[in-house]
């Protein structure tokens, strides 16, 4: 699998020193709050996990599945809900996890779908902004690395599926596209 990585982008240990830091962060501003974090599926999954474990703070967690890339690279605008929430939340605090925020299509969607449901507010945490690429008048409350326009792999974010269980950020050699 690695034999495709051209370059680490964000170490495992860049990740983990980030992911303590907006822990520690979302754990201030939610004092007191009731708070449901909700995971965008699949990508947002292995960042979830590690952040609300330095989220120290009663929550609840729920997630939701979007389609907006289907397994090309490009984003086609639009978004489909396929999994949505399994519970009302007009009595919640909504922070929305996400693996990175490129077009900002999907996230501007998503906002709104959430919004038109009243919960107390909705905010967003992303891993990776990739401003850049903006199309969308988006912007995360809380961001771990703003990164380059290159197009990025592991620690949730995948090519084709792949790549996921990736312990770091990286990017892939152009062969890995050409295998496909
Ligand atoms: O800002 P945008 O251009 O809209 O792109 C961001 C979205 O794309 C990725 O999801 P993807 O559809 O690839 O699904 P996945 O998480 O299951 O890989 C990512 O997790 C965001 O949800
Ligand atoms: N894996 C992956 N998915 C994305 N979705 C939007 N941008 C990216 C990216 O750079 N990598």
């Amino acid at each position: 699998m690695e034999e495709y990585i051209a370059k680490v982008l964000i170490s495992r240990e860049e990740l983990g020193k980030r992911v303590a830091e907006l822990g520690a962060e979302i754990t201030r501003d939610y004092e007191g709050k009731n708070l449901l974090v909700l995971g965008i599926l699949k990508g947002a999954v292995p960042f979830m996990s590690d952040l609300i474990r330095e989220i120290k703070l009663p929550l609840a967690y729920d997630f939701m599945a979007l389609s907006s890339y289907g397994a090309s690279t490009q984003s086609s605008g639009v978004v489909r809900i396929l999994k949505d929430l399994e519970r009302s939340v007009d009595d919640v605090h909504i922070l929305i996890i996400e693996d990175i925020v490129d077009t900002g299509l999907t996230l501007k969607y998503l906002k709104a779908n959430l919004k038109a449901r009243n919960p107390l507010s909705v905010k967003v945490v992303t891993l990776l902004d990739k401003a850049a690429r903006r199309q969308a008048d988006v912007t995360p409350d809380y961001n771990g690395f703003s990164i380059p326009d290159e197009f990025v792999v592991g620690y949730g974010l995948d090519f084709n599926e792949e790549y996921r269980n990736l312990p770091y950020v990286g990017v892939l050699k152009q062969e890995a596209y050409e295998i496909i």
